[in-house]
C-alpha cells in the first residue's frame, strides 16, 4: 500500500516568486520522513506540492517530476484529484467539518468515493477510528458533532477521515502545533504505529518530535530573505541529529541558526 515517492528537480513558484529551487530527493515507503528548516524555507510548500495542492493557490506553479512508485503525479492527463485521494492530507489545525457526526466526518470520503452501503460504510468507520486510536473515546458518542471533541480528538478524527479512504501516502503539516503535550505524544505513538504501513511526511518545527517519529530527515533552508528555499541534505534522522555533513544543519540542529 504505502509508495515511494521520488521529487526529481522540482522548483516551486507562488506566481513570480521563486519560494523553492531545485529539490530532489527520495522518500522511502513504510517510514516517517520530516521536514525540518527555519520559517519560510519552503517546508509547508514542498509537502503540498507531494499531493499538488499547491497549485490550488492562485498564482501556485511546479516545475520538475515526483513520481509515485515511477508514475509522474505531474503528467499530463493525471486528476489531481485522484492524486489527492492516494496522497492524503493532515493540517496544523484540526479541520473536522463542524456541522458533521463523528460518524459522517470520517465517512465524508468514502462518499464521495460512492461507497454508499451502510454495513460497510460502518466497517470501514470503525476500522478507521481504531487506526487512529480514537475509537475507544468515541465509539459511544458517533452521532455527536465532530466539533465537540477535544483538539487532540480532533486531530486524530482528521488523522481517521484521512485513513478511511486508504491513502498510500500521509502528508502532515506540524500536525500537533495546535495541540498540548499529551495530545502531541498521543499523535506521536500514532505516526510510529501507521509508519509500517504508510509514507509518512511530517512538517516540523520540533525537533524532538522529528528525532521520535522520523526514520529520516530532510533539513531545508534559506540562503538570505527573498531568496528561494533549498534542500540542504536529507538523511538518516540520528545522522542529521549527530554527525549531520552540513555546516548549516549542523549550525541549526545546535541552535545556533535559525
Ligand atoms: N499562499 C502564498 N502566497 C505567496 N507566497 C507564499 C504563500 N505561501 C507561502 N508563501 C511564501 O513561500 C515561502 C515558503 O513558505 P512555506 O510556508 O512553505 O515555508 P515553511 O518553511 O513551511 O514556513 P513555516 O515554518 O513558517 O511554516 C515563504 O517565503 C512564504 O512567504
Amino acid at each position: 500500500m504505502a509508495k515511494r515517492i521520488d521529487v526529481e528537480n522540482v522548483n516551486i513558484y507562488y506566481s513570480k516568486f521563486h519560494a523553492v529551487q531545485d529539490v530532489t530527493l527520495t522518500i522511502e515507503p513504510r517510514s516517517c520522513t520530516a521536514f525540518i528548516g527555519s520559517s519560510g524555507c519552503g517546508k509547508s510548500t514542498v509537502l503540498r506540492t507531494l499531493n499538488r495542492m499547491h497549485e490550488v493557490i492562485p498564482g501556485g506553479r511546479v516545475e520538475g517530476k515526483v513520481l509515485l512508485d515511477g508514475q509522474d503525479l505531474y503528467a499530463p492527463g493525471v486528476d489531481p484529484v485522484g492524486v489527492r485521494r492516494s496522497v492524503g492530507m493532515v493540517f496544523q489545525r484540526p479541520n473536522p467539518f463542524p456541522t458533521m457526526t463523528i460518524r459522517d466526518n470520517v465517512a465524508a470520503g468514502l462518499r464521495l468515493n460512492g461507497i454508499k452501503d451502510k454495513k460497510r460504510v460502518d466497517e470501514v468507520v470503525e476500522k478507521s477510528l481504531r487506526g487512529a486510536n480514537l475509537w475507544n473515546e468515541v465509539k459511544d458518542r458517533l452521532d455527536k458533532p465532530g466539533a465537540g471533541l477535544s483538539g487532540g480528538q480532533q486531530q486524530r478524527l482528521c488523522i481517521a477521515r484521512a485513513i478511511a479512504v486508504e491513502p498510500q501516502v500521509l502528508l502532515m503539516d506540524e500536525p500537533c502545533s495546535a495541540l498540548d503535550p499529551i495530545s502531541t505524544l498521543a499523535i506521536e505513538d500514532l505516526i510510529t504505529e501507521l509508519k509500517p504501513k504508510y509514507t509518512i511526511v511530517i512538517v516540523t518545527h520540533n525537533m524532538q518530535q522529528a528525532a521520535r517519529v522520523a526514520d529520516r530527515t530532510a533539513f531545508f533552508n534559506l540562503e538570505a530573505q527573498g531568496k528561494p528555499g533549498r534542500l540542504i541534505e536529507i538523511d538518516d534522522t540520528t545522522r542529521i541529529f549527530n554527525n549531520p555533513k552540513e555546516r548549516a544543519t549542523e549550525d541549526y540542529i545546535s541552535g545556533r541558526f535559525g
